[in-house]
């Protein structure tokens, strides 16, 4: 095998914090490596120094067999290598050829100017290349998540045309916003890819990294543990290696600790509707109940978590609390009623950017361990805080970093932690929370949010997978086409198969 790329004791620190040790990677054309490592283990640094976006503070990397520096992440496009990222990149008022072409210099371009025609005919292609339906005229920003997640991908893989010898493409953590068919359509480029580029391919879903990669390399804060064929690894023993414990398997929860059906509701809604997805809804959750909504994309499934949330326009029906009629007009509705709400896209409407851990955790409830009515009490804030940033393991230099500088998965912990450290959270409404975790952190995840149900919390909340809400919920609810089409009691011995619940979504 070719030989493409190189890092030799390639290291990054920022600040005090060493984000990346010595490094040693050798990248072979037809490969595809699965990069894998808990959250801040240094993988989105590593990929973003092959992909010219960070100067690594020492250590050199090899291209085709010579030293190279690459200055900027266009530079790094000119050397053939492209970078799909954990966030998308496409600026929103520009048009789709735009987006694709944005970072080639000299593509469909005379004088400077571009050539209009031959833009839209050079974007169509690629689009087509990747059999991607999608009129690259429209602009990014009235598309759907999903289309500018494609437009990001046929950005990246327009690299392959640019230059003569072999491209490397790296996937920083890619499926984690989309579809299985969409997961389908990009594995099927990646298979087609492997015949000429080198693939580096970051996913927390340790199933995907054994069907697609050929290598595994496993790290730990900053330093490569293990770099072996897939051949010779499987779940079990990719998680003790990235983990450094055994998965603990949940022991079912007995169905007599559940909470009596007698007691009041914690919550209770009637004939709940959105004008656009939600159809009439009628249900009860029970103090300290976790209900699982499964449904594919548009089933109206988040739509009516974030009605409950006051997040939607539209909104008809009743929601009553613990047996009290409330009107959730507005979020800020919402989180005095005692509800809290994880959104799936956490960098959008979760985080407040440029400033710290304990500020974005006392953001909404730290008037709770205020002391003299609205005085807020800082000192205990960042004691609450802090005993979250530990309960939850959020890797960080201290309490007052900057969100902004911790890893995405460990911002999601922040996120949650905003919430679980409210003293009035009487309902939690998770948007796919373990999106961006890693699977020790999924764990850990799982068991703060039984421990807290214990304790009488109710949470709805939607996966990632059908997995994932089989191992977390009591009660199961399918929604299809903004209604529910089906429902299990877990608790109870409903045992519904995989076949079952995907007959239920489609
Ligand atoms: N700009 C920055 N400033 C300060 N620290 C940073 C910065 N970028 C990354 N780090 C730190 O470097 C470490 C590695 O982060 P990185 O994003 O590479 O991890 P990761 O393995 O990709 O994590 P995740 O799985 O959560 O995405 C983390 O401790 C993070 O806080």
């Amino acid at each position: 095998m070719t030989q493409l790329l190189e890092t030799r004791g390639v290291g990054k620190t920022f600040g005090r914090v060493t984000a990346l040790e010595q490094m040693d990677l050798v990248l072979s054309q037809g490969e595809v490596l699965g990069l894998v490592g808990q959250n801040g283990s240094g993988k989105s640094t590593l990929l973003k120094i092959i992909g010219g976006l960070v100067q690594p503070s020492s250590g050199e990397m090899l291209l085709h067999g010579k030293p190279v520096r690459l200055r900027s992440q266009s530079d790094a496009t000119m050397h053939g290598i492209g970078m799909v990222h954990q966030e998308q990149s496409l600026v929103p008022n520009l048009t789709v050829a735009e987006n694709i072409f944005l970072d080639k210099p000299n593509a469909a371009k005379a004088h400077g100017l571009y050539r209009w025609n031959r833009l839209f005919d050079a974007a169509a292609a690629q689009l087509r290349k990747i059999e991607i339906d999608i009129d690259p005229r429209a602009t990014v920003e009235d598309l759907r998540f999903a289309q500018r997640q494609q437009v990001e991908l046929a950005k990246v893989l327009a690299v392959e045309d640019l230059v003569s010898h072999p491209p490397i493409i790296l996937f920083d953590e890619p499926t984690s916003v989309l579809t299985p068919d969409e997961i389908r359509l990009l594995f099927r480029q990646i298979e087609r890819l492997r015949q000429t580029a080198a693939i580096v391919f970051v996913s927390h879903r340790l199933d995907e990294i054994l069907h697609i990669s050929d290598r595994a390399v496993v790290m730990t804060d900053g330093c490569k543990v293990a770099d072996e064929p897939v051949t010779a690894l499987d779940r079990e023993s990719l998680y003790r290696l990235m983990v450094g414990r055994q998965r603990t398997i949940r022991a079912p929860r007995a169905v007599e600790t559940r909470p009596a059906e007698s007691l009041t509701p914690r919550l209770d809604v009637t004939g709940l509707s959105t004008g656009r997805q939600v159809r009439p809804a009628t249900l009860a959750v029970a103090p300290g109940e976790i209900l699982g909504l499964l449904g594919v994309q548009s089933s109206g499934a988040e739509e009516f978590c974030r009605a409950l949330f006051g997040a939607e326009d539209d909104v008809h029906g009743t929601i009553r609390l613990n047996g009290k009629q409330i009107s959730v007009t507005s979020p800020a509705a919402a989180v005095q009623a005692g509800i809290g709400y994880l959104p799936a896209n956490r960098h959008v409407e979760g985080m407040l950017k440029g400033r710290t851990l304990v500020e974005n955790m006392a953001l909404t409830f730290g008037l709770d361990y205020g002391h003299r009515g609205m005085i807020v009490n800082r000192r205990a804030e960042r004691r609450v805080a802090s005993e979250w940033i530990t309960r939850l393991r959020v890797k960080t230099r201290s309490a007052d970093a900057r969100i902004d500088d911790l890893s995405g998965g460990n911002q999601q912990k922040v996120v949650l932690g905003k919430w679980l450290l409210s003293r009035r959270l009487q309902l939690l409404l998770l948007d796919h929370p373990t999106r961006g975790l890693d699977p020790g952190a999924r764990d850990d995840l799982f068991a703060v949010i039984r421990s807290e149900a214990a304790k009488g919390l109710s949470v709805i909340f939607i996966a990632d997978t059908i997995g994932e809400v089989l191992d977390l919920s009591d009660r199961v609810i399918v929604m299809r086409d903004g209604a529910m089409s089906a429902e299990y009691n877990l608790n109870r011995g409903d045992a519904p198969s995989e076949e079952d619940l995907v007959r239920a979504m489609v």
